[in-house]
């Protein structure tokens, strides 16, 4: 992508199937701060499919693309990632504090337009626990403040990627923050097309 040229975002495979990628320093302390900023007074208990629930302890807020920074950072997730943004979710901020957790889900929603992709930035370390856990492979990754995962929870062929079951672990010292960026199906057929094999 022309806009990466000058500023590579240097990437890191965490796992191969299914394939997690990590980027690192794709978001600086300024912007981290503006985006705690703008949604600690907007924070409210995160839903789940059914609700509030006990499944996930965490609050959010999603932030309206009208502020300059929120619009900087989905441009550059559309970038780093070569799909489009217009059927993606506003950005979600989350913070978990002790205890708070989010219990293994899917992302992808039982939908005719589901979340194809996700893209999970860190905004903070966490001291101890919380790390994002992809409990059918065996994976876990840590926060580190300033860089982001990203999976695709949808096989090309458009199933779900029943390996991209994940889960937040509890924070047992500290606090957490993420952004999440939810990437929806439609868009993105000529971006990632089909593959030749039905399975894939
Ligand atoms: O906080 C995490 O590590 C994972 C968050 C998550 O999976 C979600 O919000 O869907
Ligand atoms: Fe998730």
């Amino acid at each position: 992508n022309p806009r990466l040229m000058y500023a590579p975002v240097k990437e890191e495979v965490e796992w191969d199937e299914p394939c997690i990628i990590r980027y690192h320093d794709i978001i600086s302390d300024r912007e981290i701060e503006i985006l705690k900023n703008i949604s600690r007074p907007l924070l409210s208990r995160s839903l789940t499919t059914g609700g509030v629930s006990k499944n996930r302890t965490s609050q959010g807020v999603f932030l309206k693309e009208d502020n300059i920074v929120v619009a900087r950072i989905s441009q550059r997730i559309a970038d780093i990632t070569g799909l489009s943004k217009k059927s993606a979710e506003n950005l979600f901020v989350q913070n978990y504090g002790i205890g708070g957790r989010y219990e293994p889900h899917y992302d992808e929603l039982d939908d005719e337009n589901g979340r194809i992709a996700t893209f999970l930035i860190y905004m903070s370390d966490v001291e101890i626990g919380g790390a994002t856990v992809f409990p059918q492979v065996g994976v876990a990754l840590k926060p580190k403040k300033g860089s982001a995962v990203f999976w695709y929870n949808l096989h090309k062929n458009g199933n779900v990627d029943l390996n991209t079951k994940h889960a937040g672990c509890p924070v047992l010292r500290g606090n957490k923050w993420v952004a999440n960026k939810w990437i929806h199906e439609f868009g993105q057929e000529f971006r990632r097309p089909c593959s030749l094999s039905y399975w894939e």
